[in-house]
This record gives structure tokens, sequence and C-alpha cells, in this order.
């Protein structure tokens, strides 16, 4: 039915204010609220649109008079786009392109996943964070305060969109390995949130970019004029527990089936703990860090050709990143067959102190606890160079946002006393990355087995192209939110995080094994986002959190095919909204000739 499609797409309340300051609704005083939209996800000034829908629209004339095609489309904005000399310059043109025509940025992002990743996501979201007061334009996502605390739930009406799937929720204290950024930190839940509907097809308009600002231990922030955020110090551990359960509640109350990541928080073990039980919630950071990982060493490991109870893990960084990879690996190798007490002995973990023991002499913060060794003799090792010596890893993780930490000494070590020794430098962004993949490569003779947080350009050496692995999180939390909004999970279960990773390795293609890739090409990331969801979705109806239980019937097959029908596909829809429009419009010019009525419609 016409009308249903009108209503379906929002095109008839949206099509007269896309971009712009709107009245919105009356309040219960009386008065109408001025509102700033944000973007309609119906792109009405897209070239390609028909000269019978613009006039539809009531666009016609607005835009230049012959339609494109999508090549020509795409043609202009990558000129447009690499004709900027710097990386923000492009993570600014990418931002407007977004908020200007929401299927063209997606239709791009897809067919040039490789390019244009990097550029809204990591690495050049984090100087983007950085600068994020110099280049802010727009609201593309929700601000709290901590002066909202009391009235979140009224905050969150504001939200102009009636559906909300997921959100991305950060309170700016640790963005990448760049420390705190405040409410800067707004570019990591919008950037995550574009790699939701990139890889996995969550719906544009289904995705809630969330910053909270509880202050700030960013004193240069703090002094800038132009921060956006408040200048008070951080809240305490205890405001910020209350302010969480209020924003929690809240969030479930508009959106009952929400699922909610928290994501670069300092310490986020706490709240991790206390909601997962209530939520469709998971922590990135701590959770979806471990599957990404585990699923990376599964391939590293096999290609080592050394046993699972013969490998020792050095870890420098024992924080929300290192102890969740950490503890994910410990699941896998006993899945292996491991005993948890011998798989837990297998790593060693650094923090700033030095190797994290027993009997350090300083009190250990919880999380660490679990892994801190107590087979030392009561020596102490200070730095990692020391624990490589005393410990002889066969794995080197970095997960501590200190870049160069792994040495050429430190990388040659490694070369001398493993045949493939694995080295995964993990912080990001570029800068904070332990090693560079061509250090790797370099001073172990092409022998590493290598994965690191940040893209590296595949690299020569002494004749053999060698190509680098990209372990980030991106390869599973798409998948892990596609998993649990698809079957309506009630929480995101540790099975259905070991699940995510475990499903990674079999969407290894044999020529990515024969280029010793430890993961899948970017290029195949929404099959692979499929996939993980498959796996997310199979765990939750195992552990019984699903909530749609018909997909229990199906086969592995037949529900891989159903989690794609259901991926929003940018290439699809301008076509999609083109047809019903012209359809609609052709409806419409037919029922006016016969009624003889006037044109109602702009036609
Ligand atoms: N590749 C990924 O997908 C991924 C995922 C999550 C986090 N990360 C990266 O991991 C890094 C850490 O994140 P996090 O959430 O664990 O942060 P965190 O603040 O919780 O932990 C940082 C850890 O590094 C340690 N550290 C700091 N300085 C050190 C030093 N000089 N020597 C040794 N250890 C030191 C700290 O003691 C702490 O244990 C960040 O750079 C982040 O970007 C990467
Ligand atoms: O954001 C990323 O690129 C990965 C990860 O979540 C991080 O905090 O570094
Ligand atoms: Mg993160």
């Amino acid at each position: 039915m016409a009308s249903k499609t009108v209503t379906q797409n929002g095109i008839a309340q949206h099509s007269a204010n896309y971009g712009s300051v709107v009245t919105h609704h009356t309040a219960k005083s009386g008065h109408t609220h001025p509102v700033v939209h944000i973007p309609s996800p119906v792109a009405h000034y897209d070239t390609t649109i028909s000269k019978p829908v613009r006039k539809y629209l009531g666009t016609y004339g607005l835009i230049p008079p012959e339609p494109d095609t999508y090549e020509v489309q795409k043609k202009r904005c990558l000129a447009q786009l690499r004709s900027k000399q710097t990386n923000i310059g492009k993570f600014i043109y990418l931002s407007q392109l977004r908020n200007a025509n929401v299927h063209l940025f997606y239709r791009i992002l897809t067919d040039h996943f490789t390019e244009i990743t990097p550029l809204v996501y990591t690495p050049v979201v984090g100087e983007a964070c950085q600068r994020w007061s110099e280049i802010y334009m727009q609201p593309e996502g929700m601000y709290l305060s901590y002066m909202d605390k009391g009235n979140i739930a009224n905050v969150l009406k504001n939200w102009p969109r009636e559906h909300v799937e997921i959100t991305v929720v950060t309170d700016g204290s640790r963005i990448l390995g760049l420390g705190d950024l405040g409410v800067n930190g707004m570019g990591i839940p919008i950037g995550k949130l574009a790699l939701y509907t990139g890889c996995a097809g969550i719906r544009p308009e289904g995705t809630l970019p969330l910053t909270i600002d509880l202050g700030t231990s960013n004193k240069a922030f703090r002094e800038d004029p132009m921060y956006l955020g408040s200048r008070r110090d951080k809240v305490t551990p205890e405001e910020e527990a209350a302010y969480l359960d209020e924003l929690m509640a809240a969030l479930k109350e508009r959106w009952p089936d929400i699922v909610i990541q928290f994501e670069d928080w300092k310490n986020p073990f706490p709240s991790l703990a206390k909601y997962r039980q209530d939520y469709a919630m998971f922590n990135d950071d701590i959770q979806g860090t471990g599957a990404v990982i585990m699923g990376g060493i599964i391939g590293a490991v096999k290609q080592s050709g050394v046993d699972p109870k013969d490998h020792r893990a050095v870890f420098l960084g024992a924080g929300s990143a290192g102890v969740g990879v950490a503890q994910q690996i410990v699941e896998y190798f006993v899945h292996e067959g491991m005993t948890e007490e011998d798989a837990k002995k297998c790593f060693w973990l650094v923090d700033s102190k030095g190797l994290v023991t027993l009997d350090r002499g300083d009190k250990l913060a919880d999380h660490k606890v679990y892994f801190a060794r107590d087979d030392n003799d009561s020596q102490q090792y200070k730095t990692l160079e020391e624990v490589v010596d005393h410990v002889k890893p066969t794995i080197i993780m970095g997960l501590s946002t200190i870049g160069g930490a792994f040495t050429t000494e430190i990388l040659q070590k490694m070369g001398k006393t493993n045949k493939r020794p694995i080295i995964f430098p993990l912080s990001n962004p570029v800068s904070k990355s332990e090693c560079t993949f061509e250090e790797a490569i370099v001073n172990t003779e092409g022998r590493a087995l290598f994965a690191s947080g940040s893209p590296f350009y595949p690299y020569e050496y002494e004749g053999k192209t060698y190509h680098p692995g990209q372990g980030n999180n991106m390869y599973v939390f798409p998948g892990i939110g596609l998993g649990t909004i698809l079957c309506k999970a009630v929480k995101v279960t540790d099975a259905m995080i070991y699940a995510s990773g475990e499903a990674l390795p079999t969407m290894i293609t044999d020529e990515e094994k024969e280029l010793a890739l430890l993961y899948p090409q970017i290029t195949r990331i929404r099959d692979v986002s499929a996939r993980v969801a498959l796996y997310v979705i199979r765990a939750a109806q195992k552990d019984n959190v699903d909530r749609l239980h018909h997909l229990r019937e199906m086969s592995d097959e037949k529900l891989e095919t159903w989690i794609k029908d259901h991926m929003y596909d940018p290439h699809s829809e301008v076509e999609s909204t083109e047809n019903e429009l012209d359809s609609l419009a052709k409806d419409l010019a037919h029922t006016r000739s016969l009624s003889q009525e006037k044109n109602p419609l702009k036609l």
C-alpha cells in the first residue's frame, strides 16, 4: 500500500525538514520547541533520484537537474575525499557526507572498506577526538551531562528517532591509548556505530552514539576555552555508579530491547559485573578485544607449531584489554584440554610497575589478582626486557598504550628463541603501537606471526611481500551486536562472547592461510560479521537467553542467509526508495487524474 510505504520510510514526516531547524511537538506547557533534527536516514537530495520522485518529494529544483548514476556520484565523492591533504580533512569530509546523504556514505564505505575504515575509525578517529572541540559542527549523537542526574529519562526523550536498537556509550575517560579526552571522546561511539552499520548492517537510524560528561581529568581541556564539556574534575566512582544506574534504567525504559556497548572507560570492570545480568550489554574493550584476539591466537598457535600447553605469553599492559584478552585465551586453552590452573600459568602480565606478582608490595587492582604470579621466588622484574629474559616467551602482546615498547632488542630475542614468534602490538592508534609491522618482520627475519590493533601496510622484505593482520575488535563487536539484536537476547553471556571469537578462523580462506593471515581480509567484513552473528545466536540459544525461538529450528545455512537478509544494505536502499517512490508517484498521479482533483502534492 502506498500510504504504508510513506510511513515506513519516514518520508512524509521528514521530507520538508531534512537537516534543518524545525518546530517540533507541542509540549505540555503549550509551547512549541525548536528542535535540531538529526539528519533523516532518507537521502532526499541524492542526485540519482529521478525527476518524478524529486517532484513528489518537493526537492525538484533544489538539486542540479540531470540525475546521476551511482558510479558518477562515487567518483565525485572519492575525488573530493582524496583531494583533502590531511587525514583530519578526510575525516571531516566523510562526516559531512554521512550527514548529507547517509546511504551514499555507507555505499562508499562498503565498496572501499580498506581505504575508508581507517579514516572514520581507528586510527584517524583518535586525532578527531583529540581535536573534537576544534572540528565540531553538529550533533551526531547524544551528550548527557552529570547535571542531568535525576532527569536522564526525560533528556533521552529528545532523541528524535523512535527505534534505537543499539547504543555505544563512553565517558571519554580512556580513548584508545590517548588518555582522558572527556566529551571529545564522542568520535569513538560515532565511529564504532558507523562500523555497526557498515560491517553488520544495523540500520543507521537504529544506532545511538552516547557520550556522558562526568567531568574530565584532562587539565589542558578544562582550561581550553574551546572545550565543549564541563570544567569539573572527574566525578567519584560512587557518583559514577549512581549515575550509571539511572542511565541504564532510562535507556531500557525508552527502548526495552536496546543493546548497550560500553566503550573506552577507565576501569570498566565494575560496570560490566554490575549490569551484565540485567541488561543486554557488553564491554567491548574487555570482552570484544578478548574474543577477537582469541580468534587470531587460534590460527597463530596452529601456525607456530607449538602445543597450547607449551606457550608462554608475556603481556605488556594489565588493564581492561590486557586482562580481557588473557582471560579469553585461558578459556581457549581450557577448550583445548588444559586445566584452568595450568592455562593460567601460561601468562605473565606486566604493568607500569613491572611484572604483576602477589608479593610486589603494592595493592593490586582486583582485576589483576587472578593473573598475579606467585612463582617469582620473591624476585621482582621491573622492565619488559627483564621479564622477556626471565620467561623466554613464545607470545608477546602489547596492550599498554606505550608506543615502541617492543624494542629492537626484545623483537630480536623473540626471533632467536622462537621459530614463529607471535607478536601482537595491539595498542591504538598507530603512535601507541608497541612496534610497527616493519620492525616485527625485519627483527625476526620475516618469521613473526603478527597482528596489530591499528592497520599497517603490507611490507616487502628480501623480495617477499608480508601481510599484517589487524587484531582489532572491529572484527567481532558488529557481529556480537547484530546477533544479540536479531535473536532478541536478554543478555550477552560468556559463551556468546567466546563464540564470536571462535567464528573468525572459520572465515579464513585457503588463500589467506597461504599469506599467513590471522584474520580474514577486511573487504569481506560483512560476511565475517554475519558468521559472527550466527555463532553468537547459536550460543545464545544454548544458554537459553534468546527470545526469537523460531530461529532455533533453522539449519546453520538457513540462519546465516536469514541474518544476511536482515542486514541493511546501502546499495539496495537508494534503488528501493527510488522504486517505491516512483510507483507511489505514479499511483498518486493516476488517482489524481481519476478524481480530477487539484494537485495537493507539487507534482
Ligand atoms: N586492538 C584492539 O582491538 C584493542 C582493544 C582494546 C584496547 N586496545 C588498546 O589497548 C591499550 C590499553 O587499553 P586498556 O583499556 O587496557 O587501558 P587501561 O588503561 O585499562 O590499561 C593500560 C595498561 O597499561 C599499563 N601501562 C601503562 N604504562 C605502562 C608502562 N610504561 N609499562 C608497562 N605497562 C604500562 C597500565 O599499568 C595498564 O595495566 C589502548 O591503547 C587501547 O587502544 C586495543
Ligand atoms: O577502538 C579501537 O580501534 C579498538 C579498541 O576498542 C580500543 O579501545 O583501542
Ligand atoms: Mg575501545
